[in-house]
């Protein structure tokens, strides 16, 4: 859930009772009027903890007109920024934060988002909008290692009034949903840029700029084409891992054993070859990504970026040791799906900054699948999922006996489990699915998640 702060003599008393009454994930700041009401979110936010803070910092509009008084600069550099997980000024409010000097072209913004960067937030978004010259909307966002340019069609129109705080708000609410911070970004600048196409014509009001229409998904359906999200957290629910070694005992293709797991109702597949020749691996990737579209089922390859990218999967999987998940990220790009093994909180940190999607905990219980593997316990999945900002699947020795457990630990960002061998090393992989997939639905009936 995303709040708004509102300003003035409410804030204290309206926050205090919204971030202590409700169960807030991700707060957003509209105008905070002065630095007395910067204070206070502050002191309320280390009260009251949110998995994420997003910063539109409003001190100038679109129109130009300033929105809040200059001691409020001070409040944001000196303490909300140190707290935000991404601040989004336009370039009038960089400019503003950094003393003043205009920003004319892209490096100015590149070096204005360093800068900003450098005042305590773990995300900086400079938007574009204003940027005079520029047939496209270029924002620069910039994570602490690397500056992605985003680039977005420009749309004629004078319906803009909003545009910052609708961007800021439509991340917070890709980050409640679980998305990682680019791809949040990434789907509220198209979530802006379609709204405005919308709106581009509507006539309302006499101002200089008009509003634009936040519903146009509702109204229109051709501006639902493409809004399918890429990666749907529900999808880890019954989370199929294969084996090689289990398919050759079991006499069974890698074709058959995913035919069957999907039959027997499995949400996501990875395929876990780790002893499969890199011609062979991708020729059955291939043949399992057909199996796996025709039933609209997200198909992901273990470890091997390379093998994802020829075969043209929806993503990977990584572990600790395998590439890094950002550098997976820059070779994969925004639109595929990117899940890491984490054993700890600092690990599922450590993933969301860079920009994977979902996170895979375990084993929660021992396995003999995998060697040499650590047991985290129900305590170490629950203490991952408590402090994991995106989805989490657990994984390792679970089972029709221990399913219902692990599903009924209650927290909420805990979407799934993911096996091996309770559904591969068996004669029939679509009834063990089945059985598994009907003890999952069973213990989310009793504990009201949505299945
Ligand atoms: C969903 C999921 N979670 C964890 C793992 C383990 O991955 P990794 O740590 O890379 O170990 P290997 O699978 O490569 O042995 C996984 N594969 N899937
Ligand atoms: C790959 C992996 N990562 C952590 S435990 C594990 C093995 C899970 O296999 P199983 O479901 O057979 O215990």
């Amino acid at each position: 859930m995303g709040v708004h702060v509102v300003p003035e003599s409410f804030v204290e008393e309206q926050l205090r009772s919204v971030l202590s009454d409700m169960d807030v994930d991700v707060v957003k700041t509209g105008m905070l009027p002065s630095i007395g009401v910067v204070k206070v979110l502050c002191d309320s936010l280390r009260k009251f903890p949110v998995k994420a803070l997003v910063v539109d910092p409003v001190m100038v509009s679109t129109s130009g007109d300033t929105l809040s008084a200059p001691s409020t600069l001070s409040g944001y550099r000196d303490q909300l920024f140190a707290m935000a997980d991404i601040v989004t000024p336009n370039l009038k409010e960089a400019s503003a934060l950094l003393g003043g000097a205009p920003l004319k072209t892209v490096y100015d913004m590149r070096d204005a988002a360093k800068s900003i960067y450098n005042l305590g937030p773990r995300h900086v978004l400079v938007k574009g909008g204003d940027l005079s010259d520029s047939s496209d909307a270029i924002d620069i966002f910039f994570d602490g290692q690397t500056c992605h340019e985003l680039r977005g069609s420009r749309v004629k129109t004078r319906n803009t009034h909003g545009t910052g705080c609708t961007m800021a708000s439509c991340i917070a609410a890709e980050l409640a949903k679980g998305s990682a911070m680019l791809q949040a970004v990434q789907e509220a600048k198209a979530f802006v840029e379609s709204a405005l196409h919308y709106s581009k014509d509507m006539a309302i009001g006499n101002g200089p700029q008009g509003p634009f229409d936040h519903l146009f998904r509702l109204k229109s359906p051709h501006y639902n084409v493409g809004a399918t999200p890429r990666f749907n957290p529900d999808d880890l629910f019954l989370y199929a891992v294969t084996d090689s070694r289990m398919n050759k005992k079991w006499g069974r293709s890698i074709t058959d054993a995913v035919q069957a797991a999907i039959e027997g109702g499995a949400t996501i597949i990875q395929l876990r070859e780790k002893e499969a020749e890199t011609r062979e691996f991708i020729e059955s990737a291939k043949a399992c990504l057909e199996i796996c579209r025709s039933s609209r089922v997200p198909l992901l390859i273990n470890d091997r970026v390379d093998v994802a990218l020829a075969c043209g999967a929806d993503g990977v999987h990584v572990g600790q040791s395998d590439m890094p998940a950002r550098t997976a990220r820059e070779l994969l790009g925004p639109g595929k799906i990117i899940g890491v093994s984490c054993k700890t909180p600092a690990q599922a940190e450590k993933a969301w900054a860079d920009g994977a999607d979902y996170i895979g905990c375990g084993g929660v219980f021992p396995t003999t699948t995998k060697e040499d593997n650590i047991t985290v316990g129900m305590e170490g999945l629950k203490a991952v999922c408590l402090a994991s900002k995106l989805p989490v699947v657990a994984i390792g020795g679970i089972g029709i006996a221990n399913a219902r457990s692990v599903m009924e630990i209650g927290v909420p960002n805990l979407k799934g489990i993911a096996i091996v061998s309770a559904l591969f090393d068996r004669e029939c992989v679509a009834t063990e699915t089945r059985k598994l997939r009907s003890v999952l639905m069973d213990a989310c009936s009793r504990t009201n998640l949505s299945v």
